[in-house]
């Protein structure tokens, strides 16, 4: 078995309400590098952990995380929609291993998925079926939320599930890092918005195209005084990176929920998916190197944006 890690931010903002042209080039480079790394490592299985936006999973049914056998893209802001190319058997014998192993998954054999999970996918393998993919899907936007030390333990068991392939495998987080786009609460939400929040699925596309509009208003002003949003936090960022580059992934067992959503933005929670990812590659081959590709804080994309990539020691 040989595996590899990259972790990255999404943003679907990209190409809708960019920053200056210098900052995409640079980001382009990055995601250049890291596709290149992919394509040479030809992975044989790609296990992604990822978030979901009130696309796929509403609190109608609102799984701590969940394992998908089975995934469509719903192709939110430009992604590419459709399926992806989930190895049903493989993704059966994994959620029968995490259950195995005293970590209550979620399964889903028809789930529908968004831009957490498929940007990153387009973006270091080109679409959502060059390789077959285990979506493992965490919540990190609808709150209450299982403590940080059960994201690292569910990392922890798929990480000692990948040891025993006889593959190539990619580990991908996708998320993060601070940032606070306007996401709705159903704390005190408007009746409407209530409704939303637990069984929005499939919007019609005016809908889609509301939210996403509202979205790039959100960029518009993000970071300024007119925004309400919690302001990106390079200072946490740059923290959690360091975190992640020592190999200290048993602090996040002392992660405030509460807190980060105060200090960093309610969305930054999507670092969950990185914190599964570094847990499940610790797990897997014991200690690692890990590297950090890009950060910049990007108000335009409503995203402290970081890339990351490591590999065992
Ligand atoms: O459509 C939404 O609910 C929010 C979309 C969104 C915006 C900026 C950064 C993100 O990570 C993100 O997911
Ligand atoms: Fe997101």
């Amino acid at each position: 078995m040989t595996i590899k890690l990259k972790c990255l931010s999404h943003t679907p903002l990209r190409g809708l309400n960019d920053p200056a042209p210098d900052v995409i080039a640079e980001v382009d480079a990055v995601l250049a590098r890291a596709r290149a790394d992919v394509e040479a490592f030809d992975p044989e299985l790609i296990v992604i952990f990822a978030p979901d936006h009130y696309n796929g999973l509403f609190y109608d049914l609102m799984p701590p995380f969940v394992i998908a056998t089975a995934a469509v893209s719903v192709g939110d802001y430009m992604t590419l929609p459709g399926p992806l190319s989930v190895e049903r058997d493989l993704a059966l014998d994994l959620a029968r291993f995490i259950l195995d192993h005293d970590v209550d998954i979620s399964l889903s054999h028809r789930l529908q998925v968004d831009h957490g999970c498929t940007q990153t996918l387009e973006e270091l393998t080109g679409s959502l079926t060059r390789y077959p993919v285990i979506p493992i899907i965490i919540n990190s936007v609808a709150p209450p939320f299982a403590p940080y030390r059960r994201i690292r333990r569910l990392g922890e068991v798929v990480g000692q599930f990948i040891a025993t392939l006889d593959k190539r495998v990619l580990v991908l987080g996708t998320g993060g890092l601070s940032h606070e786009p306007p996401v709705p609460l159903l704390e005190g939400a408007p009746e409407a918005i209530g409704e939303f929040l637990i069984c929005g699925r499939n919007p019609t596309p005016e809908a889609r195209a509301a939210r996403q509009a509202r979205t790039v208003a959100a960029g518009k002003i993000y970071g300024t005084e007119l925004s309400a949003q919690t302001p990106l936090n390079a200072e946490w960022d740059q923290a959690f990176i360091a975190l992640l580059l020592d190999a200290r992934l048993d602090a996040v067992d002392d992660f405030s929920i509460e807190e980060i959503s105060k200090e960093a933005g309610r969305s930054t929670h999507e670092v969950r998916t990185w914190v599964a990812a570094f847990a499940a590659l610790a797990a897997a081959r014991g200690g690692y190197s890990a590297q950090r590709d890009y950060y910049r804080p990007i108000n335009e994309w409503i995203a402290g944006y970081g890339v990351m990539s490591a590999e065992p020691r």
